[in-house]
C-alpha cells in the first residue's frame, strides 16, 4: 500500500520545491511531480518536511526522589502531536550498575514507543567496568554518544578526572561525549548560602545557577575534550557565556556543538517572580530561564550556525511532583516539558518573526540533529531511501496552547495560552500516519530503536590531525653528559 503527499512544497535544510512524495514499506520511494498512490495526503499550501528529532528527551527518568511523569507512551504520542518523529532518551545507570544492564531497563520501557527513539548513553560513575561496558554499548549496541553531568553533585556528577578518561574512551570508540555544563560544586555552595539565608522559593533555584557556573563548566569541558581528542556536545546551551565559549572554540577549529532549548528561546526568568509558588516551581529546570540579553544571543546562534540543533530535554514534573521541595528550592525536581510544542513554538517565534528561514527551521530541529548523532540520511531527510518520517506543515493553521488539551502526562504546560501559527496536518512515522488531519492516531509500539554507528567523519578527522600532532620524541645524537 502506497501513500503519496501531494500537492505541498518540499523543504529541506538546503532545498525548497515543488514535489509529490510517495511512500511504501516505510520509506520514501520517490520524489516528482504528478505522482500517484492508494492513499492521497492532501499537501496544498502545506510544507513537507522531515519530521522533527528531539535529541534530548528524559522519558520515566528516576530522578530526584520520583520518575519524570511522561514516559515512552505518553511521551512519544505527545512528540508526534506536534511534528516529532524521533527522541533520543538518556540511559542512567545507577552508581555500580553495568550499562548494558541500564539499557536492558531502558529497552524495557520504550517498547511502548509509537515514534522512533535511539539512546545516549549517561557516564554516571568511573570505573573499569564501565571503560569495558563502553565498548560493548559502541560496538554492539548502537550508542555512540555519553553523556556526563557536570552538576548534581553527589547524585549524577562527574569529576574532571572520570570526565577525561571518559572522553579519552570516547575518542577511541569513535563516539561522541555530549555534557550537562555547570560548575556543580560552586551551584551547590550556592544553594547552602541562599538556604542559611533563608531564601527557599524557586526564584532562589536560578541565583544558585548563575551564567557563570555554565560558562565556566562549558569552557572546562571544551578544553578536556580537546585535550582527549573528541568533538563535544554541549545540551542545553542557556546564556551567552556558554554559547561565547562554544563560538569562540568553534572559531579556533574546534568541533564544538550548543543545543539551545525552545523553553530558554521563548520564555525568560521573569517566570521564578511570579507570586504563585507552583507557577514559578514548574518552571524549575538546568540551567534555568535567563534574561532577553541570553535569548537573543542564542536566537543569534542559530542564525548564525554557531548553535546548531533546538532541543526540549522533556522532562515532565506534575505540580504535586513540584511540591516536594516546597520550604526547600533544592527538592523541587528539575525538568520541564515541550515534546509537544518545539516545533509550533520555533515555527511561531523563529520563522514567524523572520529569525529562520523554513530551511533553517528544518535544519535545527531535523537535519543537523541527524548528521551531528550520525543517522543521516536514514533521519531528518526527504530523499528517496530515507525513513518516512515527515510531516505535512500548514503555516496557516492556529492554536493556543493549553494544558487541557495536550497529549503530555502532567496537569499544567509551561508555553500555557501561547498562540502558536504553524501546526502538522499530517505527521508521519516510517509512512504510518500518525496524525491526520490535526488529529492524533499513533499506534503503541511503533516505534523502533535506532542504531547510530561510531567514527562520524569528524571523529576520524579529529583523531587524524591529532596522530598528526602527537608529541614526538626527539631522536638526537651526541647527547652531552649528564652535568650531575
Ligand atoms: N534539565 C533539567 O532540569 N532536568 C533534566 C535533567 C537534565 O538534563 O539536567
Ligand atoms: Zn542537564
Ligand atoms: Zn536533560
Amino acid at each position: 500500500m502506497t501513500t503519496v503527499i501531494k500537492g505541498g512544497t518540499v523543504v529541506t535544510a538546503d532545498l525548497t520545491y515543488k514535489a509529490d512524495v510517495l511512500v511504501d514499506g516505510g520509506k520514501i520511494i520517490e520524489i516528482g511531480e504528478g505522482l500517484s498512490g492508494d492513499t492521497v495526503l492532501d499537501a496544498t499550501g502545506c510544507y513537507v518536511m522531515p519530521g522533527g528529532i528531539d535529541p534530548h528527551t528524559h522519558l520515566e527518568m528516576p530522578f530526584m526522589g520520583t520518575y519524570s511523569s511522561d514516559d515512552f507512551e505518553s511521551g512519544t504520542r505527545a512528540a508526534l502531536s506536534g511534528g516529532t518523529t524521533m527522541v533520543v532518551d538518556f540511559v542512567l545507570p545507577s552508581p555500580d550498575q553495568s550499562l548494558l544492564q541500564a539499557m536492558d531497563m531502558w529497552h524495557n520501557k520504550s517498547g511502548r514507543a509509537s515514534c522512533d527513539y535511539s539512546y545516549h548513553m549517561a557516564i554516571t560513575w568511573w570505573g573499569e567496568q564501565v571503560f569495558d561496558d563502553m565498548k560493548t554499548v559502541v560496538q554492539e549496541k548502537g550508542i555512540n554518544s555519553f553523556k556526563h553531568f557536570m552538576a548534581y553533585k553527589g547524585a549524577l556528577m562527574v569529576n574532571d578526572d572520570e570526565m577525561y578518561a571518559s572522553f579519552q574512551r570516547c575518542a577511541e570508540l569513535g563516539a561522541l561525549p555530549l555534557v550537562h555544563a555547570e560548575n556543580g560544586d560552586v551551584v551547590a555552595e550556592l544553594q547552602a548560602k541562599l538556604m542559611a539565608a533563608g531564601n527557599d522559593g524557586p526564584e532562589a533555584h536560578a541565583y544558585s545557577r548563575p551564567p557563570e557556573v555554565e560558562g565556566e563548566a562549558t569552557n572546562r569541558a571544551i578544553m578536556i575534550a580537546d585535550m582527549a581528542g573528541v568533538p563535544l556536545y554541549v545540551v542545553h546551551t542557556s546564556c551567552e557565556e556558554a554559547h561565547e565559549a562554544i563560538r569562540r572554540a568553534r572559531q579556533n577549529g574546534k568541533r564544538v556543538y550548543g543545543e539551545p532549548l525552545i523553553q530558554h528561546l521563548t520564555l525568560d526568568e521573569s517566570e521564578y517572580a511570579n507570586p504563585d509558588w507552583d507557577h514559578a516551581a514548574r518552571r524549575v529546570m538546568s540551567p534555568p530561564f535567563r534574561n532577553k540579553k541570553h535569548q537573543d544571543s542564542l536566537w543569534a546562534g542559530l542564525a548564525a550556525g554557531s548553535l546548531q540543533v533546538v532541543a526540549t530535554d522533556h522532562c515532565a514534573f506534575t505540580t504535586e511532583q513540584k511540591r516536594y521541595g516546597v520550604g526547600d528550592f533544592t527538592k523541587i525536581p528539575n525538568g520541564t516539558g515541550g515534546l509537544e510544542d518545539r516545533l509550533p513554538m520555533l515555527w511561531t517565534h523563529g520563522v514567524g518573526t523572520g529569525r529562520l528561514t523554513p530551511n533553517e527551521f528544518v535544519a535545527v530541529t531535523s537535519t543537523n540533529i541527524a548528521k551531528i548523532l550520525n543517522c543521516y540520511p536514514k533521519k531528518g531527510a526527504v530523499l528517496v531511501g530515507a525513513d518516512a518520517d515527515l510531516i505535512v506543515w500548514d503555516p496557516e493553521a492556529e492554536k493556543t496552547i493549553m494544558a487541557s488539551k495536550q497529549v503530555s502526562a502532567i496537569d499544567y504546560n509551561v508555553f500555557e495560552g501561547k498562540k502558536v501559527k504553524g501546526l502538522p496536518r499530517y505527521t508521519l512515522t516510517r509512512g504510518f500516519v500518525a496524525v491526520e488531519d490535526g488529529t492524533l492516531k499513533a499506534q503503541e509500539g511503533h516505534g523502533e530503536f535506532v542504531k547510530r554507528e561510531p567514527f562520524h567523519a569528524v571523529n576520524k578527522a579529529l583523531s587524524t590531525w591529532k596522530e598528526l600532532t602527537a608529541p614526538r620524541k626527539v631522536e638526537r645524537s651526541g647527547i652531552p653528559a649528564s652535568g650531575v
